[in-house]
């Protein structure tokens, strides 16, 4: 997929009356690595959830393919979300009572596309061949975050965001997960926006982007 997947126009975020960020523009190509660093408590996060039409901005506009998403309500945004975005979170966020192929297939399920030989083929992508069966329980924090990343992906969405997925991982694992974060984006064409401390994993990035409080700066 070519195009733009992502566009930001003067984006800011208030709490209340507290201003977190304003000012910032953002566009990111299909297929794009962009990371976002800044310091602790800057609104990296904040950033993130807007980005996924999770929580609301107080200025300024998002676009994913033209979708302007701050003219959809929130039953319209939730089937956006479904549709066309994935998200991968620091604490991996996988559902403790169901195996790991449930897990991945969940987003298939919730479009009512479910699809196993898609759910095997992600698991392979990402190194978990064999594991289907098995309980978050019984996994790695790794493997577990392969598992987010296999979920992420699985329904083929133009947008992937990542907010911190190697902070819960030691320095060999989260090059692992890094590998296979690039690699499954890369492959699917989606565009991935990764929120990140590690100067390692931001270092893989095509561009890697400053947030302060007046806006993303080349970093
Ligand atoms: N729901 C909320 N209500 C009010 N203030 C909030 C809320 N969520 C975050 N904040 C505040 O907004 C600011 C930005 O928080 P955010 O978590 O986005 O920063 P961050 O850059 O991701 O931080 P870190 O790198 O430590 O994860 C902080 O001052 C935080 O206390």
């Amino acid at each position: 997929m070519n195009g733009t997947a992502l566009d930001v126009q003067g984006l800011g975020k208030r709490y209340g009356h507290t201003p977190v960020f304003s000012g910032v523009d953002l566009t990111v190509a299909s297929g794009e690595f962009v990371a976002i660093v800044g310091e602790s408590g800057v609104g990296k996060s904040s950033l993130l959830n807007c980005l996924a039409a999770l929580d609301d901005w107080s200025e300024g506009r998002i676009l994913h393919q033209g979708v302007d998403l701050g003219t959809l309500d929130e039953a319209q945004r939730a089937h956006w979300r479904r549709q066309h975005l994935g998200f991968v979170f620091q604490a991996f966020h996988v559902l403790p009572h169901l195996d790991v192929a449930q897990n991945i297939g969940l987003p298939l399920l919730l479009l009512g596309q479910p699809d196993t030989a898609r759910v095997e083929q992600m698991l392979q992508a990402v190194g978990l061949d064999g594991l289907g069966a098995r309980l978050p329980a019984e996994l790695s924090g790794g493997q577990l975050q392969r598992v987010a990343i296999a979920r992420a992906l699985v329904h083929r969405p133009g947008l992937l965001l990542a907010d911190e997925p190697t902070g819960n991982l030691d320095p060999a694992t989260a090059k692992q997960v890094m590998d296979v974060l690039q690699q499954q984006a890369s492959d699917s064409g989606a565009a991935l926006v990764l929120v990140t401390h590690s100067r390692a994993a931001a270092a893989r990035a095509q561009r890697v982007l400053h947030l302060t409080a007046t806006g993303l700066h080349s970093a």
